[in-house]
Protein backbone atom coordinates (compact mmCIF):
# COMPACT_ATOMS: atom_id res chain seq x y z
CA UNK A 1 0.00 0.00 0.00
CA UNK A 2 1.35 3.63 -1.25
CA UNK A 3 1.88 5.72 2.09
CA UNK A 4 -0.43 8.15 0.18
CA UNK A 5 -3.49 6.20 0.43
CA UNK A 6 -3.06 6.82 4.62
CA UNK A 7 -4.78 9.87 5.64
CA UNK A 8 -2.63 9.81 8.69
CA UNK A 9 0.74 8.22 9.28
CA UNK A 10 2.64 8.39 12.77
CA UNK A 11 5.53 7.51 12.56
CA UNK A 12 8.21 6.39 15.62
CA UNK A 13 6.43 8.44 17.58
CA UNK A 14 8.53 8.69 21.31
CA UNK A 15 7.24 10.34 24.38
CA UNK A 16 7.74 10.85 28.19
CA UNK A 17 7.01 12.51 30.77
CA UNK A 18 9.25 14.05 33.43
CA UNK A 19 11.95 11.20 32.13
CA UNK A 20 9.13 8.24 32.08
CA UNK A 21 8.87 7.18 28.85
CA UNK A 22 5.37 6.98 28.26
CA UNK A 23 5.55 5.75 24.27
CA UNK A 24 8.54 4.16 22.38
CA UNK A 25 9.18 4.16 18.91
CA UNK A 26 5.59 3.68 18.00
CA UNK A 27 3.87 3.60 14.84
CA UNK A 28 0.21 3.73 13.49
CA UNK A 29 -1.53 4.92 10.71
CA UNK A 30 -4.64 5.09 9.33
CA UNK A 31 -6.51 4.85 5.74
CA UNK A 32 -9.15 6.54 4.60
CA UNK A 33 -12.82 5.41 5.15
CA UNK A 34 -11.58 2.92 7.62
CA UNK A 35 -12.19 2.19 11.41
CA UNK A 36 -8.88 1.73 12.96
CA UNK A 37 -9.48 0.25 16.50
CA UNK A 38 -6.71 1.66 18.72
CA UNK A 39 -6.44 -1.08 21.81
CA UNK A 40 -4.07 -1.74 25.20
CA UNK A 41 -4.38 -2.45 28.29
CA UNK A 42 -4.49 0.60 30.93
CA UNK A 43 -1.70 3.40 30.78
CA UNK A 44 -0.27 1.29 27.70
CA UNK A 45 -0.50 4.58 25.68
CA UNK A 46 -3.12 5.10 23.73
CA UNK A 47 -4.62 8.67 25.31
CA UNK A 48 -1.10 9.79 24.88
CA UNK A 49 -0.57 9.65 20.82
CA UNK A 50 -4.09 10.43 20.39
CA UNK A 51 -3.07 13.61 22.38
CA UNK A 52 -0.03 14.09 20.01
CA UNK A 53 -1.79 13.49 16.96
CA UNK A 54 -4.70 16.18 18.27
CA UNK A 55 -1.86 18.54 19.28
CA UNK A 56 -2.56 18.52 23.16
CA UNK A 57 1.20 17.09 23.54
CA UNK A 58 4.17 17.15 21.18
CA UNK A 59 6.65 14.23 20.61
CA UNK A 60 9.96 14.10 21.58
CA UNK A 61 10.63 12.33 18.59
CA UNK A 62 9.11 11.03 15.25
CA UNK A 63 6.97 12.64 12.99
CA UNK A 64 3.40 12.97 11.23
CA UNK A 65 1.90 12.67 7.74
CA UNK A 66 -1.17 14.00 6.98
CA UNK A 67 -2.50 12.81 3.33
CA UNK A 68 1.10 11.29 2.74
CA UNK A 69 2.99 14.77 3.76
CA UNK A 70 4.99 15.75 6.83
CA UNK A 71 2.82 17.86 9.02
CA UNK A 72 3.83 20.06 11.83
CA UNK A 73 0.95 19.36 14.64
CA UNK A 74 1.79 21.70 17.31
CA UNK A 75 -1.03 22.95 18.74
CA UNK A 76 -5.03 21.64 18.59
CA UNK A 77 -5.61 24.34 15.91
CA UNK A 78 -3.33 22.33 13.55
CA UNK A 79 -4.72 19.26 14.25
CA UNK A 80 -8.13 20.68 13.19
CA UNK A 81 -6.62 22.48 9.95
CA UNK A 82 -5.20 18.80 9.02
CA UNK A 83 -8.68 17.47 9.49
CA UNK A 84 -8.51 15.84 13.14
CA UNK A 85 -11.42 15.58 15.17
CA UNK A 86 -11.79 14.42 18.24
CA UNK A 87 -15.24 13.44 20.29
CA UNK A 88 -14.69 13.78 23.48
CA UNK A 89 -14.90 11.08 25.97
CA UNK A 90 -15.87 14.02 28.38
CA UNK A 91 -17.74 16.06 26.39
CA UNK A 92 -16.70 19.36 26.00
CA UNK A 93 -19.74 21.29 25.25
CA UNK A 94 -21.10 24.70 27.07
CA UNK A 95 -24.41 22.97 28.24
CA UNK A 96 -26.12 26.65 28.22
CA UNK A 97 -25.74 27.22 24.72
CA UNK A 98 -27.89 25.83 22.24
CA UNK A 99 -26.71 22.90 19.70
CA UNK A 100 -25.93 25.19 16.96
CA UNK A 101 -24.18 27.65 18.78
CA UNK A 102 -22.05 25.06 20.47
CA UNK A 103 -21.19 23.32 17.35
CA UNK A 104 -19.99 26.92 15.45
CA UNK A 105 -18.73 28.56 18.69
CA UNK A 106 -14.98 28.22 17.49
CA UNK A 107 -16.17 28.74 13.91
CA UNK A 108 -19.33 30.93 13.62
CA UNK A 109 -20.54 31.49 10.56
CA UNK A 110 -20.81 35.69 10.62
CA UNK A 111 -23.42 37.34 9.56
CA UNK A 112 -23.59 41.14 8.40
CA UNK A 113 -21.93 43.58 11.29
CA UNK A 114 -19.84 40.27 11.88
CA UNK A 115 -21.98 38.87 14.81
CA UNK A 116 -23.03 35.03 15.30
CA UNK A 117 -25.72 34.49 12.63
CA UNK A 118 -27.80 32.19 14.41
CA UNK A 119 -30.04 31.83 11.96
CA UNK A 120 -27.20 30.56 9.53
CA UNK A 121 -25.82 28.54 11.92
CA UNK A 122 -28.66 26.93 12.65
CA UNK A 123 -29.46 26.19 9.41
CA UNK A 124 -25.99 24.85 8.42
CA UNK A 125 -26.32 22.47 11.44
CA UNK A 126 -29.31 21.40 10.18
CA UNK A 127 -27.53 19.98 7.07
CA UNK A 128 -24.76 18.42 9.25
CA UNK A 129 -27.36 16.51 10.86
CA UNK A 130 -28.76 16.03 7.63
CA UNK A 131 -25.92 14.63 5.88
CA UNK A 132 -25.31 12.13 9.22
CA UNK A 133 -29.15 11.00 8.90
CA UNK A 134 -29.74 11.37 12.87
CA UNK A 135 -32.94 13.77 14.28
CA UNK A 136 -31.17 16.36 16.46
CA UNK A 137 -32.55 20.12 16.69
CA UNK A 138 -30.27 22.44 16.00
CA UNK A 139 -31.94 24.86 18.59
CA UNK A 140 -32.10 22.72 21.85
CA UNK A 141 -30.01 23.86 24.88
CA UNK A 142 -27.11 21.38 24.91
CA UNK A 143 -28.01 20.94 29.07
CA UNK A 144 -31.72 19.79 28.32
CA UNK A 145 -30.41 16.69 25.96
CA UNK A 146 -29.40 13.52 27.01
CA UNK A 147 -25.40 11.99 26.57
CA UNK A 148 -26.51 10.73 23.52
CA UNK A 149 -27.49 14.52 21.87
CA UNK A 150 -24.43 15.51 23.12
CA UNK A 151 -22.21 12.83 21.81
CA UNK A 152 -24.00 13.91 18.23
CA UNK A 153 -23.41 17.49 18.57
CA UNK A 154 -19.75 16.82 19.40
CA UNK A 155 -19.23 14.50 15.96
CA UNK A 156 -21.62 17.40 14.05
CA UNK A 157 -19.07 19.81 15.41
CA UNK A 158 -15.95 18.06 14.20
CA UNK A 159 -17.77 17.29 10.34
CA UNK A 160 -18.96 21.00 10.66
CA UNK A 161 -15.24 22.00 10.78
CA UNK A 162 -14.06 19.32 7.79
CA UNK A 163 -12.90 16.76 9.98
CA UNK A 164 -11.56 13.51 7.83
CA UNK A 165 -10.30 11.76 10.54
CA UNK A 166 -12.42 11.21 13.77
CA UNK A 167 -10.77 10.10 16.95
CA UNK A 168 -13.52 8.15 19.73
CA UNK A 169 -12.02 7.39 22.64
CA UNK A 170 -14.74 5.08 24.56
CA UNK A 171 -17.44 6.63 22.98
CA UNK A 172 -20.27 4.05 24.32
CA UNK A 173 -19.30 4.27 28.07
CA UNK A 174 -22.08 6.88 28.95
CA UNK A 175 -24.61 5.01 26.02
CA UNK A 176 -27.63 2.99 26.59
CA UNK A 177 -27.47 -0.21 24.66
CA UNK A 178 -29.86 1.00 21.75
CA UNK A 179 -27.74 4.19 21.59
CA UNK A 180 -24.95 2.15 21.11
CA UNK A 181 -26.11 0.69 18.34
CA UNK A 182 -27.10 3.56 16.89
CA UNK A 183 -23.68 5.31 16.89
CA UNK A 184 -22.41 2.00 15.05
CA UNK A 185 -25.13 2.88 12.34
CA UNK A 186 -23.73 6.40 12.42
CA UNK A 187 -19.88 5.31 11.98
CA UNK A 188 -21.03 3.07 9.34
CA UNK A 189 -22.43 5.60 7.47
CA UNK A 190 -19.25 8.27 8.15
CA UNK A 191 -16.83 5.34 6.85
CA UNK A 192 -19.12 5.10 3.78
CA UNK A 193 -18.65 8.76 2.36
CA UNK A 194 -14.77 8.48 3.13
CA UNK A 195 -14.13 9.56 7.02
CA UNK A 196 -11.64 7.54 8.95
CA UNK A 197 -12.51 6.59 12.43
CA UNK A 198 -9.75 5.75 15.27
CA UNK A 199 -11.61 3.75 17.55
CA UNK A 200 -10.21 3.29 21.40
CA UNK A 201 -12.03 0.83 23.38
CA UNK A 202 -11.80 -1.69 26.00
CA UNK A 203 -14.89 -3.85 24.60
CA UNK A 204 -13.73 -6.35 22.50
CA UNK A 205 -17.74 -6.46 20.91
CA UNK A 206 -17.66 -3.08 19.83
CA UNK A 207 -13.57 -3.79 17.80
CA UNK A 208 -15.55 -6.61 15.91
CA UNK A 209 -18.23 -5.07 14.92
CA UNK A 210 -16.51 -1.53 13.82
CA UNK A 211 -13.33 -1.87 12.80
CA UNK A 212 -11.47 -2.62 9.93
CA UNK A 213 -7.84 -3.34 11.86
CA UNK A 214 -6.55 -3.27 15.07
CA UNK A 215 -3.65 -1.83 16.64
CA UNK A 216 -2.53 -2.98 19.81
CA UNK A 217 -0.39 -0.79 21.99
CA UNK A 218 1.82 -2.97 24.84
CA UNK A 219 3.07 -0.61 27.85
CA UNK A 220 4.01 2.32 25.34
CA UNK A 221 5.11 -0.28 22.05
CA UNK A 222 3.69 -1.11 19.31
CA UNK A 223 2.94 -4.52 19.47
CA UNK A 224 0.93 -5.70 16.63
CA UNK A 225 -1.54 -3.94 13.64
CA UNK A 226 -3.91 -6.61 11.73
CA UNK A 227 -6.82 -7.04 10.00
CA UNK A 228 -9.89 -7.93 12.08
CA UNK A 229 -10.33 -11.13 9.75
CA UNK A 230 -6.61 -12.27 10.55
CA UNK A 231 -6.83 -12.35 14.43
CA UNK A 232 -9.29 -14.26 17.01
CA UNK A 233 -10.20 -12.27 20.05
CA UNK A 234 -8.07 -14.45 21.71
CA UNK A 235 -5.18 -13.72 20.29
CA UNK A 236 -6.32 -9.85 20.96
CA UNK A 237 -6.60 -10.53 24.61
CA UNK A 238 -3.58 -12.02 24.92
CA UNK A 239 -1.75 -9.29 22.88
CA UNK A 240 -3.08 -6.58 25.41
CA UNK A 241 -2.91 -8.56 28.62
CA UNK A 242 0.67 -10.19 27.98
CA UNK A 243 -0.93 -14.07 28.76
CA UNK A 244 -3.76 -15.82 28.06
CA UNK A 245 -7.11 -15.14 29.79
CA UNK A 246 -9.88 -18.01 30.45
CA UNK A 247 -13.17 -18.38 31.06
CA UNK A 248 -13.14 -14.85 32.12
CA UNK A 249 -16.92 -14.46 31.19
CA UNK A 250 -18.14 -17.68 32.55
CA UNK A 251 -20.56 -18.13 35.72
CA UNK A 252 -18.49 -19.94 38.27
CA UNK A 253 -19.84 -21.65 41.27
CA UNK A 254 -18.18 -20.66 44.53
CA UNK A 255 -17.99 -21.48 48.38
CA UNK A 256 -21.09 -20.33 50.08
CA UNK A 257 -22.77 -20.07 47.51
CA UNK A 258 -26.21 -21.69 49.20
CA UNK A 259 -26.25 -18.66 50.93
CA UNK A 260 -28.44 -20.18 53.44
CA UNK A 261 -27.04 -17.75 56.46
CA UNK A 262 -28.78 -15.06 58.04
CA UNK A 263 -29.42 -11.76 55.84
CA UNK A 264 -26.74 -9.53 56.16
CA UNK A 265 -28.81 -6.66 54.40
CA UNK A 266 -32.80 -6.34 54.55
CA UNK A 267 -34.76 -3.19 52.49
CA UNK A 268 -37.99 -3.18 53.32
CA UNK A 269 -40.69 -1.38 51.21
CA UNK A 270 -37.92 1.47 50.67
CA UNK A 271 -38.59 4.73 48.92
CA UNK A 272 -36.80 7.47 47.95
CA UNK A 273 -37.62 10.17 45.34
CA UNK A 274 -38.83 9.35 42.34
CA UNK A 275 -36.42 6.46 40.79
CA UNK A 276 -36.49 4.10 43.95
CA UNK A 277 -40.19 2.81 44.65
CA UNK A 278 -41.23 0.09 47.71
CA UNK A 279 -37.88 -1.65 46.67
CA UNK A 280 -37.52 -4.69 49.41
CA UNK A 281 -34.71 -7.61 48.64
CA UNK A 282 -32.95 -9.45 51.30
CA UNK A 283 -29.20 -10.02 51.11
CA UNK A 284 -27.27 -12.87 52.66
CA UNK A 285 -23.55 -13.59 53.18
CA UNK A 286 -21.79 -14.49 50.18
CA UNK A 287 -24.19 -13.68 47.50
CA UNK A 288 -23.70 -11.82 44.85
CA UNK A 289 -26.40 -9.66 43.11
CA UNK A 290 -27.11 -8.09 40.41
CA UNK A 291 -29.29 -5.16 39.06
CA UNK A 292 -30.25 -4.79 35.85
CA UNK A 293 -32.41 -2.22 34.14
CA UNK A 294 -32.32 0.49 31.38
CA UNK A 295 -31.10 3.86 32.02
CA UNK A 296 -33.54 5.61 34.41
CA UNK A 297 -34.62 2.64 35.92
CA UNK A 298 -33.14 3.13 39.46
CA UNK A 299 -30.38 1.28 39.56
CA UNK A 300 -27.99 3.88 40.48
CA UNK A 301 -30.35 5.90 42.88
CA UNK A 302 -30.84 2.46 44.42
CA UNK A 303 -27.29 2.40 45.14
CA UNK A 304 -26.80 6.16 46.25
CA UNK A 305 -29.42 5.06 48.63
CA UNK A 306 -27.96 2.46 50.58
CA UNK A 307 -25.10 4.49 50.69
CA UNK A 308 -26.74 7.72 52.53
CA UNK A 309 -26.21 9.55 50.00
CA UNK A 310 -29.93 10.01 48.26
CA UNK A 311 -32.58 10.75 51.55
CA UNK A 312 -35.15 7.80 52.43
CA UNK A 313 -38.39 9.23 52.13
CA UNK A 314 -39.80 5.83 53.46
CA UNK A 315 -39.40 1.95 54.41
CA UNK A 316 -36.74 0.03 56.93
CA UNK A 317 -33.27 -1.05 55.88
CA UNK A 318 -31.74 -3.59 58.12
CA UNK A 319 -28.04 -4.96 58.36
CA UNK A 320 -26.84 -7.93 60.64
CA UNK A 321 -30.66 -7.59 61.38
CA UNK A 322 -31.05 -4.59 63.04
CA UNK A 323 -32.70 -0.95 61.60
CA UNK A 324 -30.27 1.52 60.52
CA UNK A 325 -30.46 5.04 59.41
CA UNK A 326 -28.09 6.18 56.18
CA UNK A 327 -28.19 9.34 56.24
CA UNK A 328 -25.18 9.93 54.94
CA UNK A 329 -22.27 8.33 53.37
CA UNK A 330 -20.58 8.30 56.81
CA UNK A 331 -23.19 6.36 58.75
CA UNK A 332 -23.14 3.77 55.91
CA UNK A 333 -18.99 3.41 55.78
CA UNK A 334 -19.76 2.53 59.75
CA UNK A 335 -22.52 0.27 59.13
CA UNK A 336 -19.93 -1.58 56.90
CA UNK A 337 -21.33 -0.22 53.13
CA UNK A 338 -19.05 0.76 50.60
CA UNK A 339 -20.25 2.32 47.04
CA UNK A 340 -17.82 2.57 44.35
CA UNK A 341 -19.43 4.94 42.31
CA UNK A 342 -20.32 5.70 38.68
CA UNK A 343 -18.53 8.56 38.01
CA UNK A 344 -15.76 8.33 39.56
CA UNK A 345 -13.75 11.15 38.65
CA UNK A 346 -16.46 12.93 40.27
CA UNK A 347 -17.33 11.41 42.86
CA UNK A 348 -14.65 8.51 43.85
CA UNK A 349 -11.62 10.67 43.45
CA UNK A 350 -9.19 13.60 44.95
CA UNK A 351 -7.73 14.56 41.40
CA UNK A 352 -5.49 16.71 42.22
CA UNK A 353 -4.23 14.90 46.01
CA UNK A 354 -1.73 11.87 45.41
CA UNK A 355 -2.73 8.17 44.84
CA UNK A 356 -1.63 7.80 47.78
CA UNK A 357 -3.93 10.20 49.91
CA UNK A 358 -6.54 8.74 47.79
CA UNK A 359 -5.95 5.38 49.11
CA UNK A 360 -6.02 6.11 52.62
CA UNK A 361 -9.27 9.44 52.94
CA UNK A 362 -11.16 6.03 54.06
CA UNK A 363 -9.05 4.54 56.36
CA UNK A 364 -7.79 7.74 58.76
CA UNK A 365 -9.48 5.65 61.48
CA UNK A 366 -6.79 2.84 60.58
CA UNK A 367 -3.43 5.38 60.65
CA UNK A 368 -5.00 7.36 63.30
CA UNK A 369 -1.93 7.63 66.50
CA UNK A 370 -4.02 9.77 69.24
CA UNK A 371 -4.12 13.51 67.47
CA UNK A 372 -1.56 12.12 64.44
CA UNK A 373 -1.78 10.11 61.10
CA UNK A 374 0.91 7.04 61.24
CA UNK A 375 2.86 8.43 58.43
CA UNK A 376 4.93 4.93 58.16
CA UNK A 377 1.59 2.72 58.21
CA UNK A 378 -0.29 5.04 56.18
CA UNK A 379 2.50 4.52 53.66
CA UNK A 380 2.64 0.77 54.09
CA UNK A 381 -0.97 0.41 53.97
CA UNK A 382 -0.72 2.69 50.65
CA UNK A 383 1.91 1.10 48.97
CA UNK A 384 0.07 -2.42 49.80
CA UNK A 385 -3.12 -1.32 47.97
CA UNK A 386 -0.98 0.13 45.38
CA UNK A 387 1.00 -3.48 44.45
CA UNK A 388 -2.58 -5.53 45.28
CA UNK A 389 -4.22 -3.96 42.26
CA UNK A 390 -1.11 -3.74 40.21
CA UNK A 391 -2.45 -0.05 40.44
CA UNK A 392 0.30 1.32 37.31
CA UNK A 393 1.70 4.58 39.05
CA UNK A 394 5.53 6.23 38.65
CA UNK A 395 5.26 7.10 42.42
CA UNK A 396 2.54 7.33 45.50
CA UNK A 397 2.68 10.76 45.79
CA UNK A 398 1.93 11.58 42.07
CA UNK A 399 -1.81 13.09 41.62
CA UNK A 400 -4.25 10.79 40.75
CA UNK A 401 -5.41 12.97 37.65
CA UNK A 402 -2.18 11.82 35.78
CA UNK A 403 -2.62 7.95 36.15
CA UNK A 404 -4.28 6.72 33.04
CA UNK A 405 -8.17 5.75 33.10
CA UNK A 406 -8.51 2.72 34.14
CA UNK A 407 -5.92 3.07 36.79
CA UNK A 408 -7.57 6.18 38.27
CA UNK A 409 -10.80 3.03 38.63
CA UNK A 410 -8.35 1.18 39.93
CA UNK A 411 -7.73 2.91 43.07
CA UNK A 412 -10.92 4.29 43.14
CA UNK A 413 -11.98 0.39 43.62
CA UNK A 414 -8.42 -0.33 46.06
CA UNK A 415 -9.68 2.59 48.30
CA UNK A 416 -13.16 1.30 49.33
CA UNK A 417 -11.95 -2.30 49.58
CA UNK A 418 -9.13 -1.22 52.06
CA UNK A 419 -12.08 -0.57 54.08
CA UNK A 420 -13.18 -4.20 54.57
CA UNK A 421 -16.85 -3.36 53.86
CA UNK A 422 -19.70 -6.41 54.68
CA UNK A 423 -21.33 -4.94 51.92
CA UNK A 424 -19.77 -3.47 48.51
CA UNK A 425 -22.14 -1.87 46.06
CA UNK A 426 -20.42 -1.36 42.50
CA UNK A 427 -22.09 0.59 40.10
CA UNK A 428 -20.14 -0.58 36.45
CA UNK A 429 -17.37 -1.22 38.18
CA UNK A 430 -15.14 -1.91 34.99
CA UNK A 431 -16.31 0.90 33.03
CA UNK A 432 -12.91 1.86 31.32
CA UNK A 433 -10.70 -0.99 32.65
CA UNK A 434 -8.65 -2.79 30.33
CA UNK A 435 -9.65 -6.82 29.82
CA UNK A 436 -6.84 -7.89 31.99
CA UNK A 437 -8.40 -5.62 34.94
CA UNK A 438 -11.80 -6.86 34.58
CA UNK A 439 -11.12 -10.07 35.05
CA UNK A 440 -9.19 -9.43 37.92
CA UNK A 441 -12.35 -6.91 39.20
CA UNK A 442 -14.47 -9.93 38.80
CA UNK A 443 -12.30 -12.34 40.52
CA UNK A 444 -12.42 -9.32 43.00
CA UNK A 445 -15.95 -9.92 43.20
CA UNK A 446 -16.26 -13.63 43.35
CA UNK A 447 -13.54 -13.63 46.46
CA UNK A 448 -15.20 -10.96 48.52
CA UNK A 449 -18.10 -13.13 48.18
CA UNK A 450 -16.88 -16.21 48.92
CA UNK A 451 -15.32 -14.86 52.33
CA UNK A 452 -19.05 -14.24 53.19
CA UNK A 453 -19.47 -10.90 52.57
CA UNK A 454 -22.27 -9.75 50.08
CA UNK A 455 -21.80 -7.74 46.72
CA UNK A 456 -24.08 -5.75 44.72
CA UNK A 457 -23.29 -4.80 41.19
CA UNK A 458 -24.53 -2.93 38.76
CA UNK A 459 -23.43 -3.46 34.98
CA UNK A 460 -24.99 -2.57 31.70
CA UNK A 461 -22.75 -5.58 29.72
CA UNK A 462 -24.49 -8.55 30.26
CA UNK A 463 -22.14 -10.69 29.75
CA UNK A 464 -20.28 -9.23 32.89
CA UNK A 465 -23.33 -9.14 35.14
CA UNK A 466 -23.92 -13.08 34.26
CA UNK A 467 -20.51 -13.90 35.12
CA UNK A 468 -20.88 -13.19 38.88
CA UNK A 469 -24.51 -12.62 40.01
CA UNK A 470 -26.41 -15.33 42.04
CA UNK A 471 -29.19 -13.37 41.43
CA UNK A 472 -30.70 -10.67 39.02
CA UNK A 473 -33.03 -8.22 40.26
CA UNK A 474 -35.03 -6.05 37.13
CA UNK A 475 -35.72 -2.74 37.89
CA UNK A 476 -38.37 -0.85 36.00
CA UNK A 477 -39.19 2.60 37.00
CA UNK A 478 -38.26 2.51 40.63
CA UNK A 479 -39.26 -0.70 41.07
CA UNK A 480 -38.45 -4.39 41.66
CA UNK A 481 -39.93 -6.31 38.46
CA UNK A 482 -38.11 -9.57 38.22
CA UNK A 483 -36.27 -11.41 41.42
CA UNK A 484 -34.46 -13.94 38.94
CA UNK A 485 -32.15 -16.77 40.08
CA UNK A 486 -28.72 -17.40 37.88
CA UNK A 487 -29.84 -20.78 37.27
CA UNK A 488 -32.97 -19.66 35.68
CA UNK A 489 -31.46 -16.97 32.72
CA UNK A 490 -30.07 -19.31 29.76
CA UNK A 491 -28.68 -16.40 28.35
CA UNK A 492 -27.82 -12.94 27.70
CA UNK A 493 -31.17 -12.43 25.53
CA UNK A 494 -33.32 -14.17 28.22
CA UNK A 495 -32.05 -11.01 30.37
CA UNK A 496 -32.04 -8.46 27.59
CA UNK A 497 -36.04 -9.12 27.42
CA UNK A 498 -36.46 -9.54 31.03
CA UNK A 499 -35.41 -5.78 31.09
CA UNK A 500 -37.52 -4.84 28.77
CA UNK A 501 -39.92 -6.15 30.54
CA UNK A 502 -41.28 -8.56 27.63
N1 LIG B 1 0.54 14.58 31.71
C1 LIG B 1 1.11 13.46 32.17
N2 LIG B 1 2.12 13.51 33.08
C2 LIG B 1 2.70 12.38 33.55
N3 LIG B 1 2.35 11.14 33.18
C3 LIG B 1 1.35 11.02 32.29
C4 LIG B 1 0.67 12.16 31.74
N4 LIG B 1 -0.27 11.73 30.87
C5 LIG B 1 -0.20 10.38 30.88
N5 LIG B 1 0.78 9.94 31.71
C6 LIG B 1 1.18 8.54 31.94
O1 LIG B 1 1.37 7.92 30.68
C7 LIG B 1 0.96 6.55 30.71
C8 LIG B 1 0.03 6.29 29.54
O2 LIG B 1 -1.22 6.90 29.79
P1 LIG B 1 -2.40 6.95 28.72
O3 LIG B 1 -3.48 7.78 29.32
O4 LIG B 1 -1.85 7.32 27.40
O5 LIG B 1 -2.83 5.41 28.71
P2 LIG B 1 -4.08 4.72 28.00
O6 LIG B 1 -3.53 3.61 27.15
O7 LIG B 1 -4.93 5.72 27.33
O8 LIG B 1 -4.82 4.06 29.25
P3 LIG B 1 -6.40 3.85 29.66
O9 LIG B 1 -6.89 2.66 28.91
O10 LIG B 1 -6.32 3.53 31.12
O11 LIG B 1 -7.13 5.13 29.37
C9 LIG B 1 0.31 6.32 32.07
O12 LIG B 1 1.24 5.62 32.89
C10 LIG B 1 0.06 7.72 32.60
O13 LIG B 1 0.17 7.75 34.01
Amino acid sequence: MNTADNVVEMRSISKGFNGVPVLNDVSFDVRKGEVHALAGGNGAGKSTLMKILQGVYQADAGEILIGGKPAVINTIQDAKAAGIGMVFQEFSLVPSLTVAQNIFLTAEPLGPGRLIDDRAAVRRAREVFAEMEVDVDPRAVVSRLGTAYWQLTEIAKALAQNAQVLIMDEPTASLARHESEALFELIDRLKQRGISIIYISHRMDEVYRLADRITILRDGRHLLTAPLTDVTPEQIVEGIVGKKIEGQLSYRARDHAEHTGAPLLEVRGLNAGPRVRDVSFVLRPGEILGLAGLMGSGRTELARTLFGIDKVDSGEVLLHGKKVTLASPQQAINAGVALIPEDRRAQGLVLDHSVRDNLLLPLLGQIQRGPLLDGAKGKELSSSLIKRFAVKVAHPHRPVRLLSGGNQQKVVIAKWLGTDPDILILDEPTAGVDIGTKSEILDMIRALASAGKAVIVISSEYPELLAVSDRVLVLKDGSIIRDIPRSEIADEEYLQLAVQGV
